[in-house]
């Protein structure tokens, strides 16, 4: 199995394939008489022919390396993951090359970041590093599966070092 080495989230680097909410250096405005930060408007939101939706994930910890064997996008709209908690978890996406992934790129964020992931982003399913695995999703509530699988024929192994 071909191995992927996990790298720090960073907006740079995840820019193709969505927003990395986290604490800005200043917040875009102070509100509720100053004690509070408002770090406005961090994700591109789409939900076409649907609206949004905020959904809670309980999902099981994955511990590395960890085993890739497929992984999906959403033609329709984008979807974000929030950890309820303060715990990082492991990003997965690929570029679309013809109807089919890429490689994969893998990403470890750090407690106090998030993602959202563009509509039609190539992703790995939502994979915590460590309990409680409880997120909040935002994505599109609509007609249509909105979702399409891909299985790799020889799945990656995925590793911090
Ligand atoms: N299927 C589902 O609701 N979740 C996936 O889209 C995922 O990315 O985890
Ligand atoms: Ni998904």
């Amino acid at each position: 199995m071909k191995t992927l080495f996990t790298q720090p989230l960073i907006a740079e680097s995840f820019a193709a394939f969505g927003d990395v909410l986290e604490l800005k250096s200043a917040p875009d405005k102070l509100i509720n008489q100053g004690l509070c930060g408002r770090h406005h408007d961090l994700a591109n939101l789409e939900f076409s022919g649907g609206s949004a939706g905020i959904s809670l994930f309980d999902a099981e910890p994955r511990s590395l390396p960890y085993k890739l064997e497929m992984v999906e996008r959403h033609p329709d709209g984008s979807q974000a993951f929030i950890p309820m908690s303060q715990t990082s978890f492991l990003v997965i996406v690929a570029v679309d090359d013809g109807g089919k992934p890429g490689i994969p790129l893998a990403f470890e964020t750090v407690p106090g970041q998030a993602i959202n992931l563009h509509r039609g982003t190539w992703h790995g399913v939502l994979t915590p590093l460590h309990a409680p695995g409880l997120f909040a999703v935002v994505d599109r509530i609509g007609p249509g599966l909105n979702l399409e699988e891909h299985w790799f024929e020889t799945p990656f192994t995925v590793s911090r070092d």
